[in-house]
């Protein structure tokens, strides 16, 4: 019998920095993620807010599609593409193997990514997204649906973008007990503290961390601490299987240290860090949650201390292995396509390759 190596077909919806950076990736590596990991991958949707939805069943032309788009062209003139005026129609209207949300979706609802995924895991449908506020606001839900559908729901990207953070705690550490965490989670606030221990002005170095494309559009979302509560709702969520909602997280933001406290901090061995914290006062967690952001002086010796500027790290208890930490770059569009791509190579890798 002869058996054919099936394509993996994709909707991509949201085409802003991660998307195109994932667009070009897949472009250029085509033939690389192929011969590799075995699996052709074709993107036959794409949407953004302002165009709507395009499709091609056979694959669109992504080369022409980004080229519109980075011309500030509409994506909407690709050859024999069907086009709707919005992405919820254009996915309602056609089939895929797999959702990549990649969508800003605001921390009032989460939409329209939650209303995105949830189409896709309701027709048993895998969903991939780098979007933090759906997920951190309803991620044991789509996590249950998806689970009820028996497809995968995979957010590496959501917490320290390109460095496998989720991966690690939920598949690595697969059978242990986590009770708590800590972690430096938002890439802004660390640069900024950490330029304001090298002398520069508060100001100076948020305007570091916005050229460096860190920054959220609205860096308050990182200097108030937002972006590091909706981090630490998702690791609730997706490693202690605990939904919290926003309200539960004690937040304070950076906008008030000043950097004679900074200095202070490190004249006395320590440092001055914007700190997550989240445990449970039960197993798998259960019982009383404590969960907060906040600047906190984390002392020498502490895994912590260390990560300085655009590094992240998360020090997670998990019995019977203890503290586990993690350090990689926090943030970058190009690190939060990368774990979009190695989220798909996961998904791509775990179905039948042949049919
Ligand atoms: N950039 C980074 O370093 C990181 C980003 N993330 C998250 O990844 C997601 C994408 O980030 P990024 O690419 O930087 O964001 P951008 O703001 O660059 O792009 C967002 C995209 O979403 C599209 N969009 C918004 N609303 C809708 C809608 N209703 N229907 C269809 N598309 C819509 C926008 O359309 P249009 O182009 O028309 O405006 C745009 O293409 C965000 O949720 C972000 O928080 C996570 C980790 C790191
Ligand atoms: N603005 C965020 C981007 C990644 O999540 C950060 O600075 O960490």
């Amino acid at each position: 019998m002869t058996r054919t190596q099936r394509p993996v077909r994709i909707w991509l919806v949201g085409f802003g920095m991660v998307g195109r950076w994932l667009a070009s990736a897949l472009d250029a590596q085509a033939e690389r993620i192929a011969t590799r990991y075995g699996r052709a991958v074709t993107v036959v949707g794409v949407g953004n807010a302002r165009d709507g939805f395009i499709y091609h069943p056979d694959g669109l032309d992504l080369g022409s599609t980004l080229a519109a788009a980075s011309a500030g062209r509409p994506i909407t003139d690709q050859p024999a593409a069907r086009v709707w005026p919005n992405a919820i129609d254009g996915l309602r209207a056609t089939e895929a193997d797999l959702l990549v949300e990649v969508t800003a979706s605001p921390a009032a609802h989460g939409e329209p990514g939650v209303t995105h995924m949830r189409e896709a895991l309701q027709r048993a449908i895998p969903v991939v997204t780098s979007n933090k506020w759906p997920v951190a606001l309803h991620g044991a839900e789509l996590s249950a649906l998806a689970e009820r559908h028996g497809v995968a729901f995979r957010a590496e990207s959501t917490v320290m973008s390109g460095t496998p953070v989720l991966s690690t705690l939920t598949e690595g550490l697969a059978g242990t007990a986590p009770s708590a965490l800590r972690g430096v989670l938002n890439a802004t606030a660390n640069l900024v503290l950490s330029q304001m221990a090298n002398g520069l002005s508060y100001e100076q170095a948020l305007a570091e961390a916005q050229r460096a494309g860190l920054a959220e559009r609205d860096p308050a979302a990182d200097v108030e601490g937002h972006d590091t509560v909706a981090k630490v709702m998702i690791l609730s969520a997706l490693v202690f299987g605990r939904q919290l909602s926003r309200e539960q997280v004690t937040r304070h933001g950076i906008t008030e240290v000043t950097a004679r406290q900074v200095r202070q901090a490190a004249s006395a061995g320590g440092r001055l860090r914007h700190l997550a914290t989240l445990a449970f006062s039960g197993p798998d967690g259960t019982g009383t949650v404590t969960a907060r952001v906040q600047p906190e002086v984390v002392p020498a010796g502490d895994p912590l201390a260390g990560i300085d500027g655009v590094t992240n790290a998360v020090v997670c208890q998990a019995g019977p292995v203890g503290a586990v930490t993690i350090i990689g770059p926090g943030a970058g569009p190009e690190l939060a396509g990368q774990g979009v791509l190695s989220d798909i190579i996961a998904i791509t890798n775990a179905q039948p390759a042949v049919s």
